[in-house]
């Protein structure tokens, strides 16, 4: 397993290794004493989320807001999607910048995203079975987040508008200078 930090302090990607042999491969997706010693995070992930979507679908941008807030480490387990973060910390360098990445079932790439980010990802393949771990718990009322074609972010999701597909939730999201950020 190795790690490659990203732009965005404290955001990562973590590459594991992959043990082929003729009946195909294996490979860790998490180890709280590996991930301990290369990241030096004593994260404790208390939920697992697992989601379907086909071709085209967006979710996010989210994020829960104060005490709900959630680090979480999402991978692909299979398909591709771009995965999409923006950094919320107020106090952070790369406030309201984002880093973008293609996560699927051949890189086997996870990414680690702390609190205080909002969080979303395009289904770039037919179909995508996207799976991570919260180190808080989901908790409704403290949703919020950040239409997805938010100008001031200016995100590429890769696909022409006509082929993304939102829940009616996210297509009300709110714009970026508009959300609250000590609540985040
Ligand atoms: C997030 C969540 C949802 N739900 C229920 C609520 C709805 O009845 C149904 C679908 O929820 P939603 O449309 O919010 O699911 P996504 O659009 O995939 O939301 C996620 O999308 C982005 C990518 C994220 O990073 C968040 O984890 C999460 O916001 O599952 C639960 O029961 N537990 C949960 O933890």
């Amino acid at each position: 397993m190795e790690i490659e930090p990203s732009f965005i302090e404290g955001c990562f990607v973590i590459k594991p290794k992959e043990i082929k042999d003729s009946r195909g491969s294996f490979f860790e997706t998490f180890t709280k004493k590996k991930f301990y010693k290369i990241t030096g995070l004593q994260t404790d992930f208390v939920q697992d989320n697992q989601s379907i979507s086909k071709k085209g679908v967006l979710r996010g941008l989210h994020f829960q807001k104060g005490t709900h807030a959630q680090a979480k480490l999402v991978r692909v387990i299979s398909g591709e999607v771009l995965d999409v973060v923006v950094d919320l910390r107020s106090n952070s360098e790369t406030y309201g910048k984002h880093f973008s990445i293609v996560l699927n079932d051949k890189n086997n790439y996870q990414l680690f995203i702390p609190r205080g980010f909002a969080h979303g990802f395009i289904t770039l393949s037919e179909r995508s079975v996207f799976s991570y771990k919260c180190d808080n718990y989901y908790y409704k009322s403290a949703e919020s987040g950040i239409i997805y074609n938010d100008p001031k972010l200016n995100i590429d999701w890769r696909l022409d508008s006509s082929e993304i597909q939102l829940s009616e939730k996210d297509r009300e999201l709110p714009f970026f200078k508009n959300i609250d950020v000590q609540h985040v």
